[in-house]
């Protein structure tokens, strides 16, 4: 029997990658996207990553009274002071568009050397339940920002971001090898004994 597990998100990109790594501890994936009703956009207000991740799980599982897992991720980049940061999704405006964020990167990027375009994708996987108390975990994936955009795999940030020991953008790698290396990835395997005795 599959058990069923909401995860508290609208990004499409996300849902397709939980859905394939929560496969293996036999979990469907069930996303904000498949709701009947309508779901309000939560606020992410929170001053890091942990806890925006805590505010959506929460919000999500002290409303319909179930476990639920929440993401909240992003791209650090060190040359830019850590930015865009937990403001990610909006870093070039409130329509969230993928495509003029990370035009915004290289554009702020322009004429940083090659040695000074180190980054990391980071992601906090947060599990709320009713009468428990939340956690939080995070998993990072270190690399660097590339000189132009390239490759159609992944979402987001992919298309400009290296990870180390490879020469391919992330977009570059399937979704196999992303889900083997990634933020996501490595935030997923800290919460895996609580996936496992998931009933
Ligand atoms: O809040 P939810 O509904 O989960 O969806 P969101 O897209 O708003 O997600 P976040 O608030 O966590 O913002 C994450 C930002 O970081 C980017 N991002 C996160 N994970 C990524 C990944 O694996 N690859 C590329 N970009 C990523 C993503 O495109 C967003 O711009
Ligand atoms: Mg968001």
């Amino acid at each position: 029997m599959m058990k069923e597990l909401v995860v508290a998100t609208k990004n499409e990109g996300k849902v397709a990658e939980f859905r394939s790594m929560f496969s293996k501890y036999g979990i469907e994936v069930k996303s904000l996207l498949d709701f009947n009703e309508p779901i309000k956009d939560i606020v992410e207000d929170g001053d890091t990553f942990e806890e925006n991740a805590a505010i959506k799980a929460e919000a999500i599982a002290f409303q319909y009274e179930i476990p639920v897992v929440a993401d909240d991720s992003g791209l650090e980049i060190d040359a830019l002071n850590g930015e865009p940061g937990i403001y990610s999704a909006r870093y070039a405006g409130e329509e969230k568009n993928d495509q003029k964020n990370l035009e915004k990167v290289l554009s702020q990027m322009e004429g940083v050397p090659e040695s000074e375009r180190t980054a990391r994708f980071v992601c906090a996987v947060a599990v709320a339940r009713p009468n428990h108390e939340t956690f939080v975990k995070r998993g990072t994936c270190e690399g660097v920002i590339a000189n132009c955009p390239r490759g159609t795999e992944g979402f987001g940030y992919d298309p400009i971001f290296i990870p180390k020991g490879s020469n391919r953008t992330m977009a570059e790698h399937s979704a196999e090898e992303k889900n083997s290396i990634s933020h996501r990835k490595n935030a997923i395997v800290k919460i895996e004994q609580w996936l496992q005795q998931l009933s």
